[in-house]
């Protein structure tokens, strides 16, 4: 089995390698790496693009177990203060936790490369969870019908926890989320002559400012929505009037209803741009996520083995507004995801973001004892 030592190289070698969604090809390569390294008697792998799937043949071959860890980076420009083991891939970077999540899934796998578990087991490295989304294809995949778990895990690194802490609860557990492209197009000129133009990073203003009207007009204060726009462009110099802008976002939800709700809301105040900026625009919502929704009665099982555990902080915590493509498995196999404290000063997405890495021996040690169980 990885020891400490071993689990910690591995996660500092992986965050410096960040990959985009279905780009993780060096990524794919170091885990394929790492895993042959294991005892392969009981391994079968296979891979499904830039993803890795390995089977664990179990003693009692009725009931297949899922453990699901996401392998990609996100485009950030790292601002940490590692010195040996920074991102090599300039502008992207491990900023969601990935680079653990792989980690603790390696070392749950070696140890049950070792250790035959009780039932068949099957470890999903998924590519491309922050765009556009791999466990949809993937679990549509003949790879994975083949192996189809009957019951499913996987954890989020949470910054705001202490190592030690799992938190968790049953039913929704994560956000429907919608990403959201809006292009504005209209008519540039000299920035001395406007009457002649139709200035589209006013109008992308406009809509900015509109679109924050959604959550505090539209929605019932007693349900809850998320309208981030995480990007505005538009203009190419300060003395031309932009004839294009573009907004990027993403819209989060509680209910496909008040997701319905936000996005004709979008689509009624864009129309109305059109009208009044005498433009067009067209919306694209991306890729979409469905909610993460724990099982009752697998998370129920989990948690009740977590009572049991001294070393475990366990907290029943609330539903966030993260998402997360794992609500596709969720969809289909019973099962569920929890939070996995790393006490790190700055937050998820964040260039600044630094896991506490004593979270991943206490996590592969808590999850090997669950599934040991
Ligand atoms: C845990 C986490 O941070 N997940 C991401 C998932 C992104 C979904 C999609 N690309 C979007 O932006 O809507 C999150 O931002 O919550």
């Amino acid at each position: 089995m990885l020891s400490v030592e071993q689990l910690t190289k591995i996660r500092r070698d992986l965050h410096r390698i960040p990959e985009i969604g279905y780009k993780e090809v060096k990524t794919q390569q170091y885990l394929l790496g790492q895993i042959a390294q294991f005892p392969q008697e009981l391994l079968t792998i296979k891979k499904w693009k830039t993803g890795i799937l390995v089977h664990v043949k179990g003693l009692d071959s009725s009931k297949t177990i899922g453990y699901r860890a996401d392998i990609d980076g996100l485009p950030i420009v790292e601002q940490t203060s590692y010195t040996d083991f920074r991102s090599t891939h300039e502008g992207a970077m491990h900023a969601c936790g990935h680079d653990l999540h792989m980690t603790i899934a390696l070392g749950v796998l070696s140890y049950f490369a070792h250790q035959q578990p009780k039932y068949n087991q099957v470890f999903i490295f998924q590519p491309a969870e922050e765009g556009p989304g791999g466990a949809k294809p993937m679990l549509e995949s003949a790879e994975l019908i083949e192996w189809k778990p009957d019951k499913i895990m996987a954890l989020h690194i949470a910054p705001e926890y202490p190592v030690g802490t799992i938190a968790i609860k049953t039913g929704l557990l994560f956000a429907n989320t919608s990403e959201l492209f809006i292009t504005l197009k209209g008519k540039g000129g000299h920035a001395a002559y406007p009457h002649t133009a139709n200035d589209m990073v006013v109008a992308a203003s406009h809509l900015v400012t509109q679109l924050q009207t959604i959550v505090s007009r539209n929605i019932n204060p007693l349900d809850a929505g998320v309208v981030t726009i995480g990007v505005i462009k538009g203009g190419t110099k300060q003395n031309i009037i932009a004839d294009t802008a573009v907004i990027e976002g993403t819209i989060r939800t509680r209910s496909i209803e008040t997701m319905k709700l936000i996005k004709k809301r979008i689509e009624d105040l864009s129309k109305g741009m059109e009208t009044g900026f005498n433009c067009s625009i067209s919306i694209d919502y991306g890729a979409n996520y469905c909610q993460v929704y724990n099982e009752e009665s697998a998370t129920n099982d989990f948690i009740e083995y977590l009572k049991g555990q001294e070393s475990v902080n366990l907290v029943i915590c609330d539903e966030a507004m993260t998402g997360e493509d794992f609500g596709y498995f969720l969809e289909e196999i019973p099962g569920f995801m929890f939070w996995l404290g790393v006490d790190s000063k700055y937050g998820l997405h964040d260039a600044r973001l630094e896991p506490n890495e004593n979270a991943i021996g206490f996590a592969v040690q808590t999850i090997v004892n669950y599934l040991a169980k």
